[in-house]
């Protein structure tokens, strides 16, 4: 398979100049859903990151416990309770875009949840699967919704768990091919060192970005800011994707270069300034 290298071009192609006449139900509701008591940090960051992306509205469905603590780090964000089923399907029914997975725990409920969502996407939705959900899946043999535009974003390990793909095997870009096709998946992340992006007739590959990044949260922003990019920039679900994963990375390197661990918030926290920079092509 040909390995096309993403570039910054990506980021002057998805992000543009916002209309003067527009509002919030312009740019994207995204939905979050995760944050189990051990793992509250992970849907916040996600959440700080659609927030700090642009999404228009951004509502987080999680455990109750995390409340105030959303609301103190991240008040733009809207709360759901997690236990709250017909809450969560009229918000699933609101939202053009489902981010499920940071944090999200692998128990009774988290699958609970996950079936929920698979089950009420629409052809309307884009679905982003991160972490924990991707775990869940492979646990219980689900496979991806075919009517929404889904995203899957897993680590090497979380790829390995769900497709079958042992890392030693990860290389053959066309094991991880045929597993995105049969797994119904329209954009396949696989982060790493290097982060493929594996779609139709496309593979794309990351050369930017360093170990700087191997820090707990950081996969969980980068859920976030995919989420805000889709909902917001909605010619090409593709182009914003890699736009997100390009900006997530090109932003942690800059930070690198006064810092030895980047820590993910800061990305999320930084990512609105950096796209006004784009916008204006500076
Ligand atoms: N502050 C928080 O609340 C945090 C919550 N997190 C959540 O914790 C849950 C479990 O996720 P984890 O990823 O920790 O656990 P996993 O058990 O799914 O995988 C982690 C292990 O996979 C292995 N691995 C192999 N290749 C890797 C690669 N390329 N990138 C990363 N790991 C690789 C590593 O040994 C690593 O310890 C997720 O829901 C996640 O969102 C984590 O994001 C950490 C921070
Ligand atoms: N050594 C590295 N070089 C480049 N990127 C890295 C490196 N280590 C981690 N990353 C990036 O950081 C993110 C980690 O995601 P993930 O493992 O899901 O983190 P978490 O679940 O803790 O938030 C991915 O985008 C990955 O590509
Ligand atoms: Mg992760």
């Amino acid at each position: 398979m040909v390995i096309n290298e993403l570039k910054s071009d990506i980021l002057h192609e998805v992000i543009l100049r916002r209309p003067d006449d527009s509002h919030k139900g312009d740019f994207g509701r995204v939905l979050l859903i995760g944050g189990s008591m051990q793992y509250g940090g992970a849907i916040l960051m996600a959440g700080q990151a659609s927030v700090g992306a642009g999404a228009g509205l951004t509502t987080v469905a999680t455990d109750k416990v995390n409340l105030t603590a959303l609301h103190t780090r991240t008040p733009e964000a809207m709360f759901l309770d997690w236990e709250d089923d017909e809450q969560l399907l009229a918000n699933i029914e609101k939202n053009d875009v489902i981010v499920i997975g940071p944090g999200l725990g692998t128990d009774q409920h988290a699958l609970h949840l996950v079936k929920l969502v698979f089950k009420s996407v629409t052809d309307k939705h884009i679905l982003v699967v991160d972490g924990s959900a991707l775990t869940v899946m492979a646990e219980n043999h689900l496979t991806f919704p075919r009517q929404a535009y889904t995203i899957a974003t897993p680590h090497q390990m979380e790829w390995a768990r769900l497709s079958g793909v042992q890392l030693n095997y990860q290389t053959e870009h066309q094991l991880n091919e045929v597993q995105r096709q049969i797994l119904n998946l329209d954009v396949l992340v696989l982060k790493q060192h290097h982060t493929l992006i594996y779609a139709e007739n496309e593979l794309r590959q990351l050369m930017i970005g360093g170990a700087y990044q191997a820090t707990g949260g950081m996969g969980d922003v980068l859920a976030g800011i995919i989420g805000g990019f889709v909902g917001q920039f909605k010619k090409n679900h593709l182009k914003a994707t890699e736009a997100a994963v390009y900006a997530h990375s090109i932003i942690a390197q800059e930070m690198a270069a006064h810092s030895y661990v980047v820590k993910p918030s800061f990305i999320a926290d930084s990512l609105s300034n950096y796209m006004s920079r784009i916008q204006s092509n500076l």
